[in-house]
């Protein structure tokens, strides 16, 4: 198994069938281990480009900040909360791995599972709308790198079609965790984690996409799991609608929308899917529902949920 050890150096350990370690050995990489191929994006901080480790062989997606650019922007704390959280959450299907961190003297290098099929948004847009078999198996996927993310007490803060990447295989693979929430371990009396950034420095500074922007964050500032669950529901609804419910010509709108729970489903939209959407778009966080009553919800009847037989299956052809 691979353990992060400190910045840029993954250790290796070689265990015998009764698990004991037999080897352990660094794996250390820099930039010259690695062949830069093309550029596959731009974003506001950083570069995200193909490469290929010169040793494996093995194709990354390798996302390069300009040290420069991320000091005077003032990113220096979502660039560590994007590590610390990758670092969390290695070793999960629906979650982009980091591999490897590293740097050299004008860039930080973060090297990252390679989604080769792009953003969910592209395929949204490119089918119009998906169906229900799609819509299950894309909406499933999702749900279980959710419920693993929370699990590791991780909120993303900004779950959005642009930000659910797809694989070779078309499995969603979840990125941009820079804008993300780590709550601690330790819990408040009602047992619900705290978050390890105060309250005042994170949670009232950033707010997510409008389209996906929970309403207790335009209310009351707040900002927990349920928020992951709202922006679910947003992705659910528009995997069908091709477009998210809540989309006006601007953001204050587009929260005017939001507020007054102001939406409404296309002709043919699939009565099962609008009741679980229904019970997923509620005001109250309380009374939203959660994960595992959104698995139980007919809409899922017959889906194996075995998460080994959910990152195995072969995703439904593409209408
Ligand atoms: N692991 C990856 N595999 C393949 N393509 C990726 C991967 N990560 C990012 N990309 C592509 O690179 C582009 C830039 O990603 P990056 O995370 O650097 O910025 P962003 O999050 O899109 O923009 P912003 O920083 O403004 O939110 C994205 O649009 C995405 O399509
Ligand atoms: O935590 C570590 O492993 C070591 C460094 C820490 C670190 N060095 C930095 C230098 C600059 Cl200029 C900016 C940030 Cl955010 C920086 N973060 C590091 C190296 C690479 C990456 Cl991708 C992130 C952090």
């Amino acid at each position: 198994d691979w353990k992060e050890k400190g910045a840029a150096r993954l250790v290796k350990t070689e265990k015998d069938e009764n698990g004991n370690v037999i080897s352990t050995h660094i794996i250390k990489r820099g930039v010259e281990d690695f062949e830069f191929g093309k550029t596959l994006g731009i974003g506001s901080y950083s570069t995200v480009v193909g490469a290929t480790d010169k040793q494996t062989q093995q194709t990354y997606a390798i996302k390069i900040l300009d040290k420069r650019h991320i000091i005077k922007e003032k990113k220096v704390k979502y660039v560590e909360i994007e590590k610390n959280t990758l670092s969390r959450l290695r070793d999960h299907p629906g979650i982009v791995s980091l591999h490897y961190t590293f740097q050299d003297e004008s860039s930080l290098y973060f090297v990252l599972d390679y989604a080769a099929n792009g953003e969910l948004l592209s395929l949204i847009k490119k089918m119009g709308s998906l169906d229900e078999a799609c819509t299950q198996y894309y909406s499933a996927q999702i749900l279980d790198a959710l419920e693993f993310m929370h699990f590791r007490g991780v909120i993303h803060r900004d779950l959005k079609p642009e930000n659910i990447l797809l694989d070779e295989k078309m499995r969603v693979k979840i990125t941009d965790f820079g804008t993300a929430c780590l709550l601690s371990n330790e819990v408040d009396s009602q047992g619900n984690k705290l978050p390890t950034y105060p309250q005042n420095h994170r949670t009232n500074s950033f707010v997510g996409t409008a389209e996906y922007v929970s309403p207790e964050l335009l209310s009351d500032k707040v900002q927990g799991k349920e928020c992951d669950v709202w922006a679910f529901g947003c992705i659910l609804y528009q995997l069908i609608a091709g477009m998210p419910p809540f989309k006006a010509a601007n953001e204050y709108l587009t929260f005017k929308k939001i507020v007054k729970l102001d939406y409404r489903f296309p002709p043919g939209f699939p009565s099962r899917l609008k009741d679980l959407v229904r019970r997923v778009l509620v005001f109250d966080p309380r009374q939203r529902y959660d994960i595992p009553r959104i698995k139980a919800h007919p809409f899922y009847d017959g889906f194996d949920w075995n998460r080994k037989n959910l990152w195995k299956q072969k995703h439904p052809r593409i209408m």
